[in-house]
Formats: structure tokens, sequence, C-alpha cells
């Protein structure tokens, strides 16, 4: 999947990215990395088809329908329980389909007939998450998908995410956070300035910068 020199202005007329290369690897988590305001998602909003926009110089992506799209925020209905928002997120793939909600992880079963109104922000993400990772797509976007976790629950959400790359999934994820991440599955783009500013493996990254961290490789990108 490859996005080839891509120039884009916001609606105000400022430049986001100009003639902007990025290729994406399958069956990988492909991380997008930059400073708050860079564009990371700009970009995920274009590859989900959430922005109409025509054109666009993106080659070899999946159809919209074989998309799944965590956005920030987590948007449902404050009265479907936890175990109705993901059989309903279940039954867009497979109507009327065989969702048990003994098939949750231990953490979402605790709570599964509490509604959502009623959860916190992390639990909430959660839920989603879960929702996302079990639509059968070929593309899976997640925008930040950590925030706002605490340390245990958001371990298990990156272990949950990596599984999809073990199933032949492709990821792309945006994030500012690089603990957890199961590196031997990660590729990074960094986006600074509109261009695209670093593209390889976490070793690869503090190779080139000569760290022995992400954080510290990532501080050291200047991105
Ligand atoms: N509809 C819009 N109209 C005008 N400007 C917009 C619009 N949507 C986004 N922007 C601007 O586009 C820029 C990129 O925003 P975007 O949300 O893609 O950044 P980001 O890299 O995801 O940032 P963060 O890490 O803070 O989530 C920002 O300057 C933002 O203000």
């Amino acid at each position: 999947m490859e996005i080839q020199n891509f120039s884009y202005q916001l609606p105000d007329g400022r430049q986001l990215f100009d003639q902007l290369s990025v290729t994406f690897d399958s069956g990988k988590i492909n991380l997008l990395l930059g400073v708050n305001g860079v564009g990371k998602t700009t970009l995920l909003d274009l590859i989900s088809g959430v922005s109409e926009q025509r054109n666009l110089p993106f080659v070899g992506f999946p159809p919209m329908g074989r998309i799944a799209y965590q956005m920030q925020g987590a948007p449902f209905t404050g009265t479907a329980t936890v175990s109705e928002a993901i059989g309903m997120m279940v039954d867009l793939d497979q109507p009327n389909g065989h969702f048990q909600e003994t098939q949750l992880p231990a953490s979402l079963q605790e709570i599964a007939h509490s509604h959502f109104r009623d959860l916190s922000g992390g639990q909430r993400r959660l839920v989603i998450l879960e929702g996302i990772c079990r639509l059968n797509r070929d593309l899976y976007l997640f925008d930040e998908p950590e925030s706002g976790l605490d340390v245990k629950v958001a371990v298990s959400a990156m272990e949950r995410i990596s599984r999809l790359t073990t199933q032949g999934k492709t990821v792309i994820m945006t994030t500012h956070q690089f603990h957890n991440l199961p590196t031997d599955r990660v590729k990074i783009q960094v986006l600074a300035k509109k261009h695209l500013a670093f593209c390889g493996t976490p070793s690869e990254l503090m190779a080139e910068t000569g760290t022995s961290s992400m954080e510290a490789a990532y501080l050291k990108m200047d991105a």
C-alpha cells in the first residue's frame, strides 16, 4: 500500500503534505509518528475514506468496506451495554452472528453488562478496540489506541493489535507512546515538515540516531 507524491492543502489553505510518499508493509504494524498537528489523523481519514477525496495517489489500499478504523474518541450510544456494543459491531460483518460474551477477554467480561455511559474513558476505548479487532477486514487503522489506557490495559491492547498481524492483517497506527511495541512486527514512518522524515524498523531508527531506545531515537529525529 503506497502513497505517492501526495500534496495536500487544508481547507484554510495551509499546506499539510508536500509530495509525501509513504509505503505501508502488509502484515505489519505500520506506526505513523510525528508531532501534534503534523497530519497523522488527516492521513488516516484519507486512507479510510472518512474524508471524501477523489483521485488520490493512493495505490494498493483495500476498498472502504475492507477497512476498520478506530478513530480518536469513542462514539457509541450510552444506553448499550458492553456486550451489546461489541455484538453490534460483530453484526456489521456477520448479521445475526454468533457473538458470545464468554469469548471476551476477562477484563471485558467483568463489565459486559455495564452501560457504555457508565464506563470510564479508557474502558470505552478498550471496548471499541475489541469490537474493531473482531471485524474481519484487510486493513485496520488505529488512532492513538493506547491513549487513556492504564499500563496493564495498554499492554493487552497492544497484544490485541499485534495479534491481527499474526493473522496476516495490516495495521496502520498512530501513537505517542513507544512502550509495549512488538518491535519485530513494527515498521516506523516518521512524518515531519510535510514530508516523510524516516522509514524503517525500530532498530534501524535507533542505529541511525545512535540511541538505544525508541524514545531517545525519536527525540533525536527532531521531527
Ligand atoms: N477540517 C479542518 N480544517 C482545518 N484544519 C484542519 C482540519 N482538520 C485538521 N486540521 C488541521 O490539520 C493539521 C493536522 O491535524 P491532524 O489531526 O491530522 O494532526 P495529528 O498529526 O493527528 O495530530 P495529533 O498528534 O495532535 O493527533 C492541524 O493543524 C489541524 O489543525
